[in-house]
């Protein structure tokens, strides 16, 4: 169970290191978690974002795999590969589509929109929105491997 566990965070960990996109989403997940509290959010609600972003995550390390694997199998141009591909990027923008659907209808909230804009409009409050902006920017950018990096394919 241990080494279960020890082998997805692995996973996760050089998925995280490889791709940029998986990146983006776990700079749109802190984005979403960090807004969040300003929303009068419900059980209900919270656990919708739980399940947006998770299948967001989800989708795009499934779509990672396929990828690799195709790589591994097929390293020149096949039409079947890039059907697959296609297929696994697909299934990636269908679940971000509606996510982001479920997003709009969540943080659309008047309520929490004018507790945010509240917040942001204090000088500490701009100045974290723009520290977390910064950071998150700064790990989507830089927070890969780099290219002489040969720990994995
Ligand atoms: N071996 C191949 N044979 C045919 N088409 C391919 C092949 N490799 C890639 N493609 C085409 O190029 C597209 C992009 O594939 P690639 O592996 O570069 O993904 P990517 O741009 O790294 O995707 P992501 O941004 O999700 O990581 C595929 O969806 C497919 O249409």
């Amino acid at each position: 169970m241990g080494r279960s566990f020890a082998c997805a965070g692995r996973g996760l960990w050089r998925a995280l290191r490889a791709e940029r996109n998986l990146r983006i989403h776990l700079a749109a997940t802190a984005l979403v978690f960090s807004l969040a509290p300003f929303y009068p959010f419900d059980r209900g609600d919270w656990a919708l974002l739980f399940l947006a972003c998770g299948l967001v995550w989800g989708a795009e390390l499934l779509n990672t795999a396929v990828e690799r694997l195709c790589d591994r199998v097929c390293p020149d141009r096949d039409r079947a590969i890039g059907w697959v591909k296609d297929a696994a990027a697909g299934g990636v923008l269908a679940c971000a589509v509606f996510a982001a659907g479920a997003g709009v209808c969540l943080f659309a909230d008047p309520a929490g929109l004018r507790a945010l804009g509240a917040a942001i409009a204090t000088p500490l409050g701009a100045g974290a929105a723009l520290a977390l902006l910064a950071a998150l920017g700064l790990f989507v950018l830089c927070g890969g491997k780099r290219k002489d990096d040969k720990t994995h394919f």
